[in-house]
């Protein structure tokens, strides 16, 4: 049996008076492809960043395992919550748009790799082996995920698609334990879109990680996902299998009495 990795208990956010998040509760175990569906609005977006530490809970508590002891999560900051395994992209792209794909990885890898302050003034052999170190796990990566063709070219002159896969591998580079994908195959072609779910597979598979992906094309989740949650008006209507979910009575009439497959 797998261990849990991220626990959410009786988490609520309110914006003033509109109670965006309400009561919601969910475990994420290690090594898990769980996929975050719901119509608009339901507050799948506030819940994400509520859980990659951006925004804090108005009450309730999230926390994550790293090494062996849960810490909170709820508010801490990105950076503290990369620091216990957590790391994500976004609905807009934020890569950084002048910088190569290869610039944007070896970034990311800098938190893992970074040597101390009189090593990096001083340049000692530490530097240099923590430099080398950082250039051969940039060039696996870019191996690895198929990037080699674009490793050298500005972030912002790639296609959308590989935009997207750009910022998925700079978020891999911060070794996490958990991966929020937040809507990634918005925006792509069918192509594209069957090249991500081979990517996301992949990325678990090689990684030792947990998935957790807000996506409104119910194809990829049904093919992806181990796992659903469904969010409405703020709440978890249902989760399961996406056999379970998509016979749920409750979820179809969420996704206005249509067939779930169909929804957008
Ligand atoms: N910063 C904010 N201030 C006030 N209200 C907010 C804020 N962020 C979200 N909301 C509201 O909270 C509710 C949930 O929004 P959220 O963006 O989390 O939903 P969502 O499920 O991600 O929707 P979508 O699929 O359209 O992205 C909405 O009513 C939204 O207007």
């Amino acid at each position: 049996m797998a261990e849990k990795l991220l626990t959410v208990r009786n988490v609520t956010r309110q914006f003033g008076g509109l109670t965006a998040v309400n009561d919601v509760s969910m475990t994420i175990y290690d090594n898990e492809l769980v996929a975050l569906i719901g119509p608009n609005g339901a507050g799948k977006t506030t819940l994400f960043n509520m859980l990659s530490g951006l925004l804090p809970a108005t009450s309730g508590t999230i926390a994550i395992r790293h090494d062996g002891r849960f810490y909170k999560v709820s508010g801490k900051g990105a950076t503290s919550v990369a620091q216990h395994g957590i790391s994500r992209t976004f609905q807009n792209i934020r890569l950084f748009g002048d910088m190569t794909v290869r610039e944007n990885i070896m970034a990311a890898l800098n938190n893992q790799f970074k040597e101390n302050f009189w090593s990096t003034i001083f340049h000692t052999p530490g530097y240099y082996r923590a430099e080398r170190k950082m250039n051969d796990e940039a060039q696996k990566l870019i191996d690895r995920y198929h990037l080699t063709a674009v490793a050298d070219s500005p972030a912002n002159k790639l296609p959308y698609g590989m935009q997207r896969r750009v910022e998925i591998v700079r978020a891999l580079a911060t070794n996490p334990k958990i991966i929020f994908l937040d809507e990634p195959a918005a925006g792509m072609n069918p192509e594209e879109t069957a090249e991500l779910t081979k990517m996301i597979r992949q990325l678990r598979d090689e990684n030792n990680l947990a998935v957790l992906l807000i996506e409104h094309d119910m194809s990829l989740v049904m093919s992806l996902a181990e796992r659903i949650y469904v969010l409405d008006q703020g709440e978890v209507l249902a989760s399961g299998t996406p056999k379970e979910v998509s016979q749920n009575p409750a979820v179809v009439k969420a996704y206005l009495g249509g067939d779930i497959n169909a929804a957008g």
